[in-house]
């Protein structure tokens, strides 16, 4: 089977042919480090989890980095308003950054540099821009000349003819000074300095990066002049990604990225979740009251390159997503034993069986996890189902090995997707019913009531009674069930 991923920058899905057979590099633009990350930063750190896991689960070693913008505008202005430093700022929301990303589930990078940890590299490269006739100084900034680079807005399709002055808050934004460029779109590499503001030493005189250089920089210092997939946003495509390759391909004459990959966005109301529009809500008070595996499914069960809109009908819907797979995962924990199963086993790999290679089929055709999750809810709902058998009739007529292949695949599919249980505080049998059993027990006593067999409708209810469980029968034959 081969791997079809969507490049950006073909606007085509092309099959994946890393540079180096077995080895995928991987580049995220990572977060500016001046607030708590919101839904939108772990949608897209999720996404890029998933598909690093799904390629390691293919076979592929994966090399991934992960920049942080720890020099920016919204940085300083935050060290200003707390009256501290751009450094502590930084290491305050780059701390919560890993607490939060390690809450869901997301696995650490190979590699986080950060833009005051890659200054000389920055350096190397706006000099050799500079030396290729790509760059100019003005007035002790640098800037990037976009009309001698021929390819300029090939990936986002935008021609400079057509861009209009203003076109994009970012480049206004971080260029105030527009008088000193000999063009509206040329952008800053380099910044000079201004009081009171952190500064480094250069051939242009004290300043610091521009934004969009970092990533070139990093890209080439810790993965090679071409990589394999670059990840990010899709608000990064223009002007973030764009300049990227200008300063990237300029100086090596190489294509930046072999596939561009971008996510869609997480909105709230139709516009991007963004801590500039405040319209955010923090993954640390989301996790306060959603299960940070109901998050992962949130981020699952859309594709990944369309817009995700955050609503509570949404969250509700992962939670109930999340419950059904937890009922299936715990299958094996509550019943494994008694069927003397092993519990500790090696995960299954793509080609064990018709399951395993339905997934793949899915998750193959451009990283369509929601087709691999339908893989994943028939089994669940299976073996929730067996599990009710064995719970509330004492036995059943499944085969017991398929079962347990059953809850193995399972298993093992859901650990690709960082989807996992803890058996012990999640465990059915300990801790009552979960929804799924009170709904089966609520449906066989309806049946029952039904068959007119009054004896184990009764017995039902007690048992749901007995599980604290209280049963409201209403007109038409309809129980309503509350905790
Ligand atoms: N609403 C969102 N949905 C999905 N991804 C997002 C969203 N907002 C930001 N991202 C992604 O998070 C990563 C880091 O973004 P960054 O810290 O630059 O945030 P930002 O876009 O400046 O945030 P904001 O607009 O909230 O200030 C980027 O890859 C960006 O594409
Ligand atoms: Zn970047």
């Amino acid at each position: 089977m081969t791997l079809r991923l969507y490049d950006s920058l073909t606007r085509a899905k092309q099959p994946l042919q890393p540079l180096h057979p077995g080895l995928v590099t991987m580049y995220c633009c990572g977060i500016t480090v001046y607030d708590y990350c919101h839904l939108g930063h772990a949608r897209t750190c999720i996404t890029w989890d998933l598909v690093r896991r799904y390629l390691q689960w293919s076979g592929y070693e994966v090399r991934y980095v992960q920049n942080f913008t720890d020099i920016d505008d919204k940085i300083l202005k935050r060290a200003v308003d707390e009256s501290s430093t751009m450094e502590a700022v930084s290491e305050k929301f780059i701390a919560a950054y890993f607490e939060d990303m390690e809450a869901l589930g997301v696995q650490p990078a190979d590699l986080y540099p950060r833009a005051t940890h890659t200054l000389d590299g920055i350096k190397r490269l706006i000099a050799e821009l500079e030396a290729k006739g790509y760059a100019y100084p003005s007035g002790g900034d640098v800037y990037y000349s976009v009309r001698n680079f021929d390819g300029y807005g090939k990936l986002s399709g935008r021609r400079l003819e057509d861009l209009q002055a203003g076109a994009s808050g970012r480049v206004t934004v971080a260029d105030p000074d527009g008088a000193q460029k000999q063009d509206p779109f040329d952008f800053a590499l380099w910044k000079s300095a201004k009081p009171g503001e952190p500064a480094w030493e250069s051939p242009w005189g004290k300043g610091r990066p521009g934004w969009h250089i970092e990533c070139s920089a990093m890209v080439r210092e810790f993965l090679g002049e071409t990589i394999d997939l670059h990840v990010g946003g899709n608000d990064l495509i223009f002007p973030h990604h764009e300049n990227e390759i200008a300063q990237s391909e300029a100086v090596t004459g190489q294509p930046l990225a072999q596939y561009w990959l971008h996510n869609g966005m997480v909105k709230v109301d139709g516009e991007k979740m963004s801590k500039s529009l405040g319209n955010f809500t923090t993954i640390r008070a989301l996790l306060k009251t959603v299960d940070p595996m109901a998050i992962r499914l949130l981020v699952l069960q859309g594709h990944y390159r369309k817009p995700l809109d955050f609503t509570e009908t949404a969250i509700a819907a992962a939670t109930n997503g999340w419950h059904t797979l937890r009922e299936g995962l715990q299958f094996g924990y509550d019943y494994g034993g008694d069927f003397g199963w092993e519990l500790a086993f090696t995960p299954l790999g793509p080609d064990a069986n018709q399951w395993t290679v339905a997934f793949q089929e899915a998750v193959d055709d451009d990283f369509n996890f929601a087709g691999g999750l339908a893989v994943m809810f028939e089994l669940a709902k299976h073996l929730r189902s067996e599990g009710n058998k064995l719970k509330f009739e004492g036995s059943t007529p499944a085969d017991l090995d398929l079962l347990q292949t059953q809850w193995i695949t399972l298993v093992s599919l859901a650990e690709i997707l960082g989807l996992s249980i803890n058996p012990e505080s999640q465990s059915s049998n300990d801790n009552g019913l979960t929804d799924g059993d009170i709904e089966q027990l609520v449906a066989q006593r309806t049946q029952a009531r039904k068959d007119k067999n009054w004896a184990e409708g009764d017995r039902l209810r007690d048992v749901l009674q007995e599980a604290g469980i209280t049963l409201v029968d209403k007109p038409g034959g309809l129980t309503e069930w509350f905790r």
